[in-house]
């Protein structure tokens, strides 16, 4: 028998990985999953959009307009902060961050402060926000690549039946 042929790529398994992690999710507007890889290809950190640790999901808003207080804008802790203060408790030198967003200006801070050399997003949706403008701006003059993912395979399914394994 001869090798498999459609396997996915490295790109596809990693913004894979990053993708359920979004699933994981409770904003019901947009959920963001981000996958932090070393120059190994391991994984080293995943996190998604969510509250911070000990703050409920029912007691905090989830709105996006109203009074700033009143939406969950204050609140969420976003994907790629996550993903890099979940990190197994190594050095993201030269790390790779995979995202299914392109990365807002604070979470751009973070990347740019932790050492990771390579961002690959999907989504650009917010591209003409100032926020996003601004990480551009920083990612470039920090010297971080930066890619739009092109996936190869445009559905993955998953299934959970155990005859299908
Ligand atoms: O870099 C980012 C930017 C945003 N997010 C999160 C924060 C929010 O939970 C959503 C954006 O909500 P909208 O309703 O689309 O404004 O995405 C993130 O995790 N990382
Ligand atoms: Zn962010």
């Amino acid at each position: 028998m001869s090798k498999r042929e459609n396997y996915i790529s490295w790109d596809e398994y990693f913004m894979g990985v990053a993708l359920l992690s979004g699933k994981r999710s409770k904003d019901p507007s947009t959920q963001v999953g981000a996958c932090i890889v070393n120059t190994q290809n391991k994984i080293v950190g995943v996190g998604y959009n969510g509250l911070p640790i000990g703050i409920s999901d029912d007691e905090f808003p989830w709105q996006k307009q109203g009074s700033f207080l009143e939406t969950k804008y204050p609140y969420v802790c976003h994907a790629e902060l996550n993903a890099i203060l979940n990190n197994i408790g190594i050095s993201l030198h030269g790390c790779k961050i995979y995202t299914a967003l392109f990365p807002c200006n604070e979470c751009t801070k973070a990347i740019i402060q932790s050492g990771i050399g390579e961002v690959i997003y999907l989504s650009d949706k917010y591209a003409t926000q100032d926020s996003f403008v601004a990480s551009k701006k920083m990612l470039e003059k920090a010297g971080i690549a930066m890619r739009k993912m092109e996936a190869q395979q445009k559905h993955i399914a998953l299934s959970f039946e155990e005859g299908d394994v």
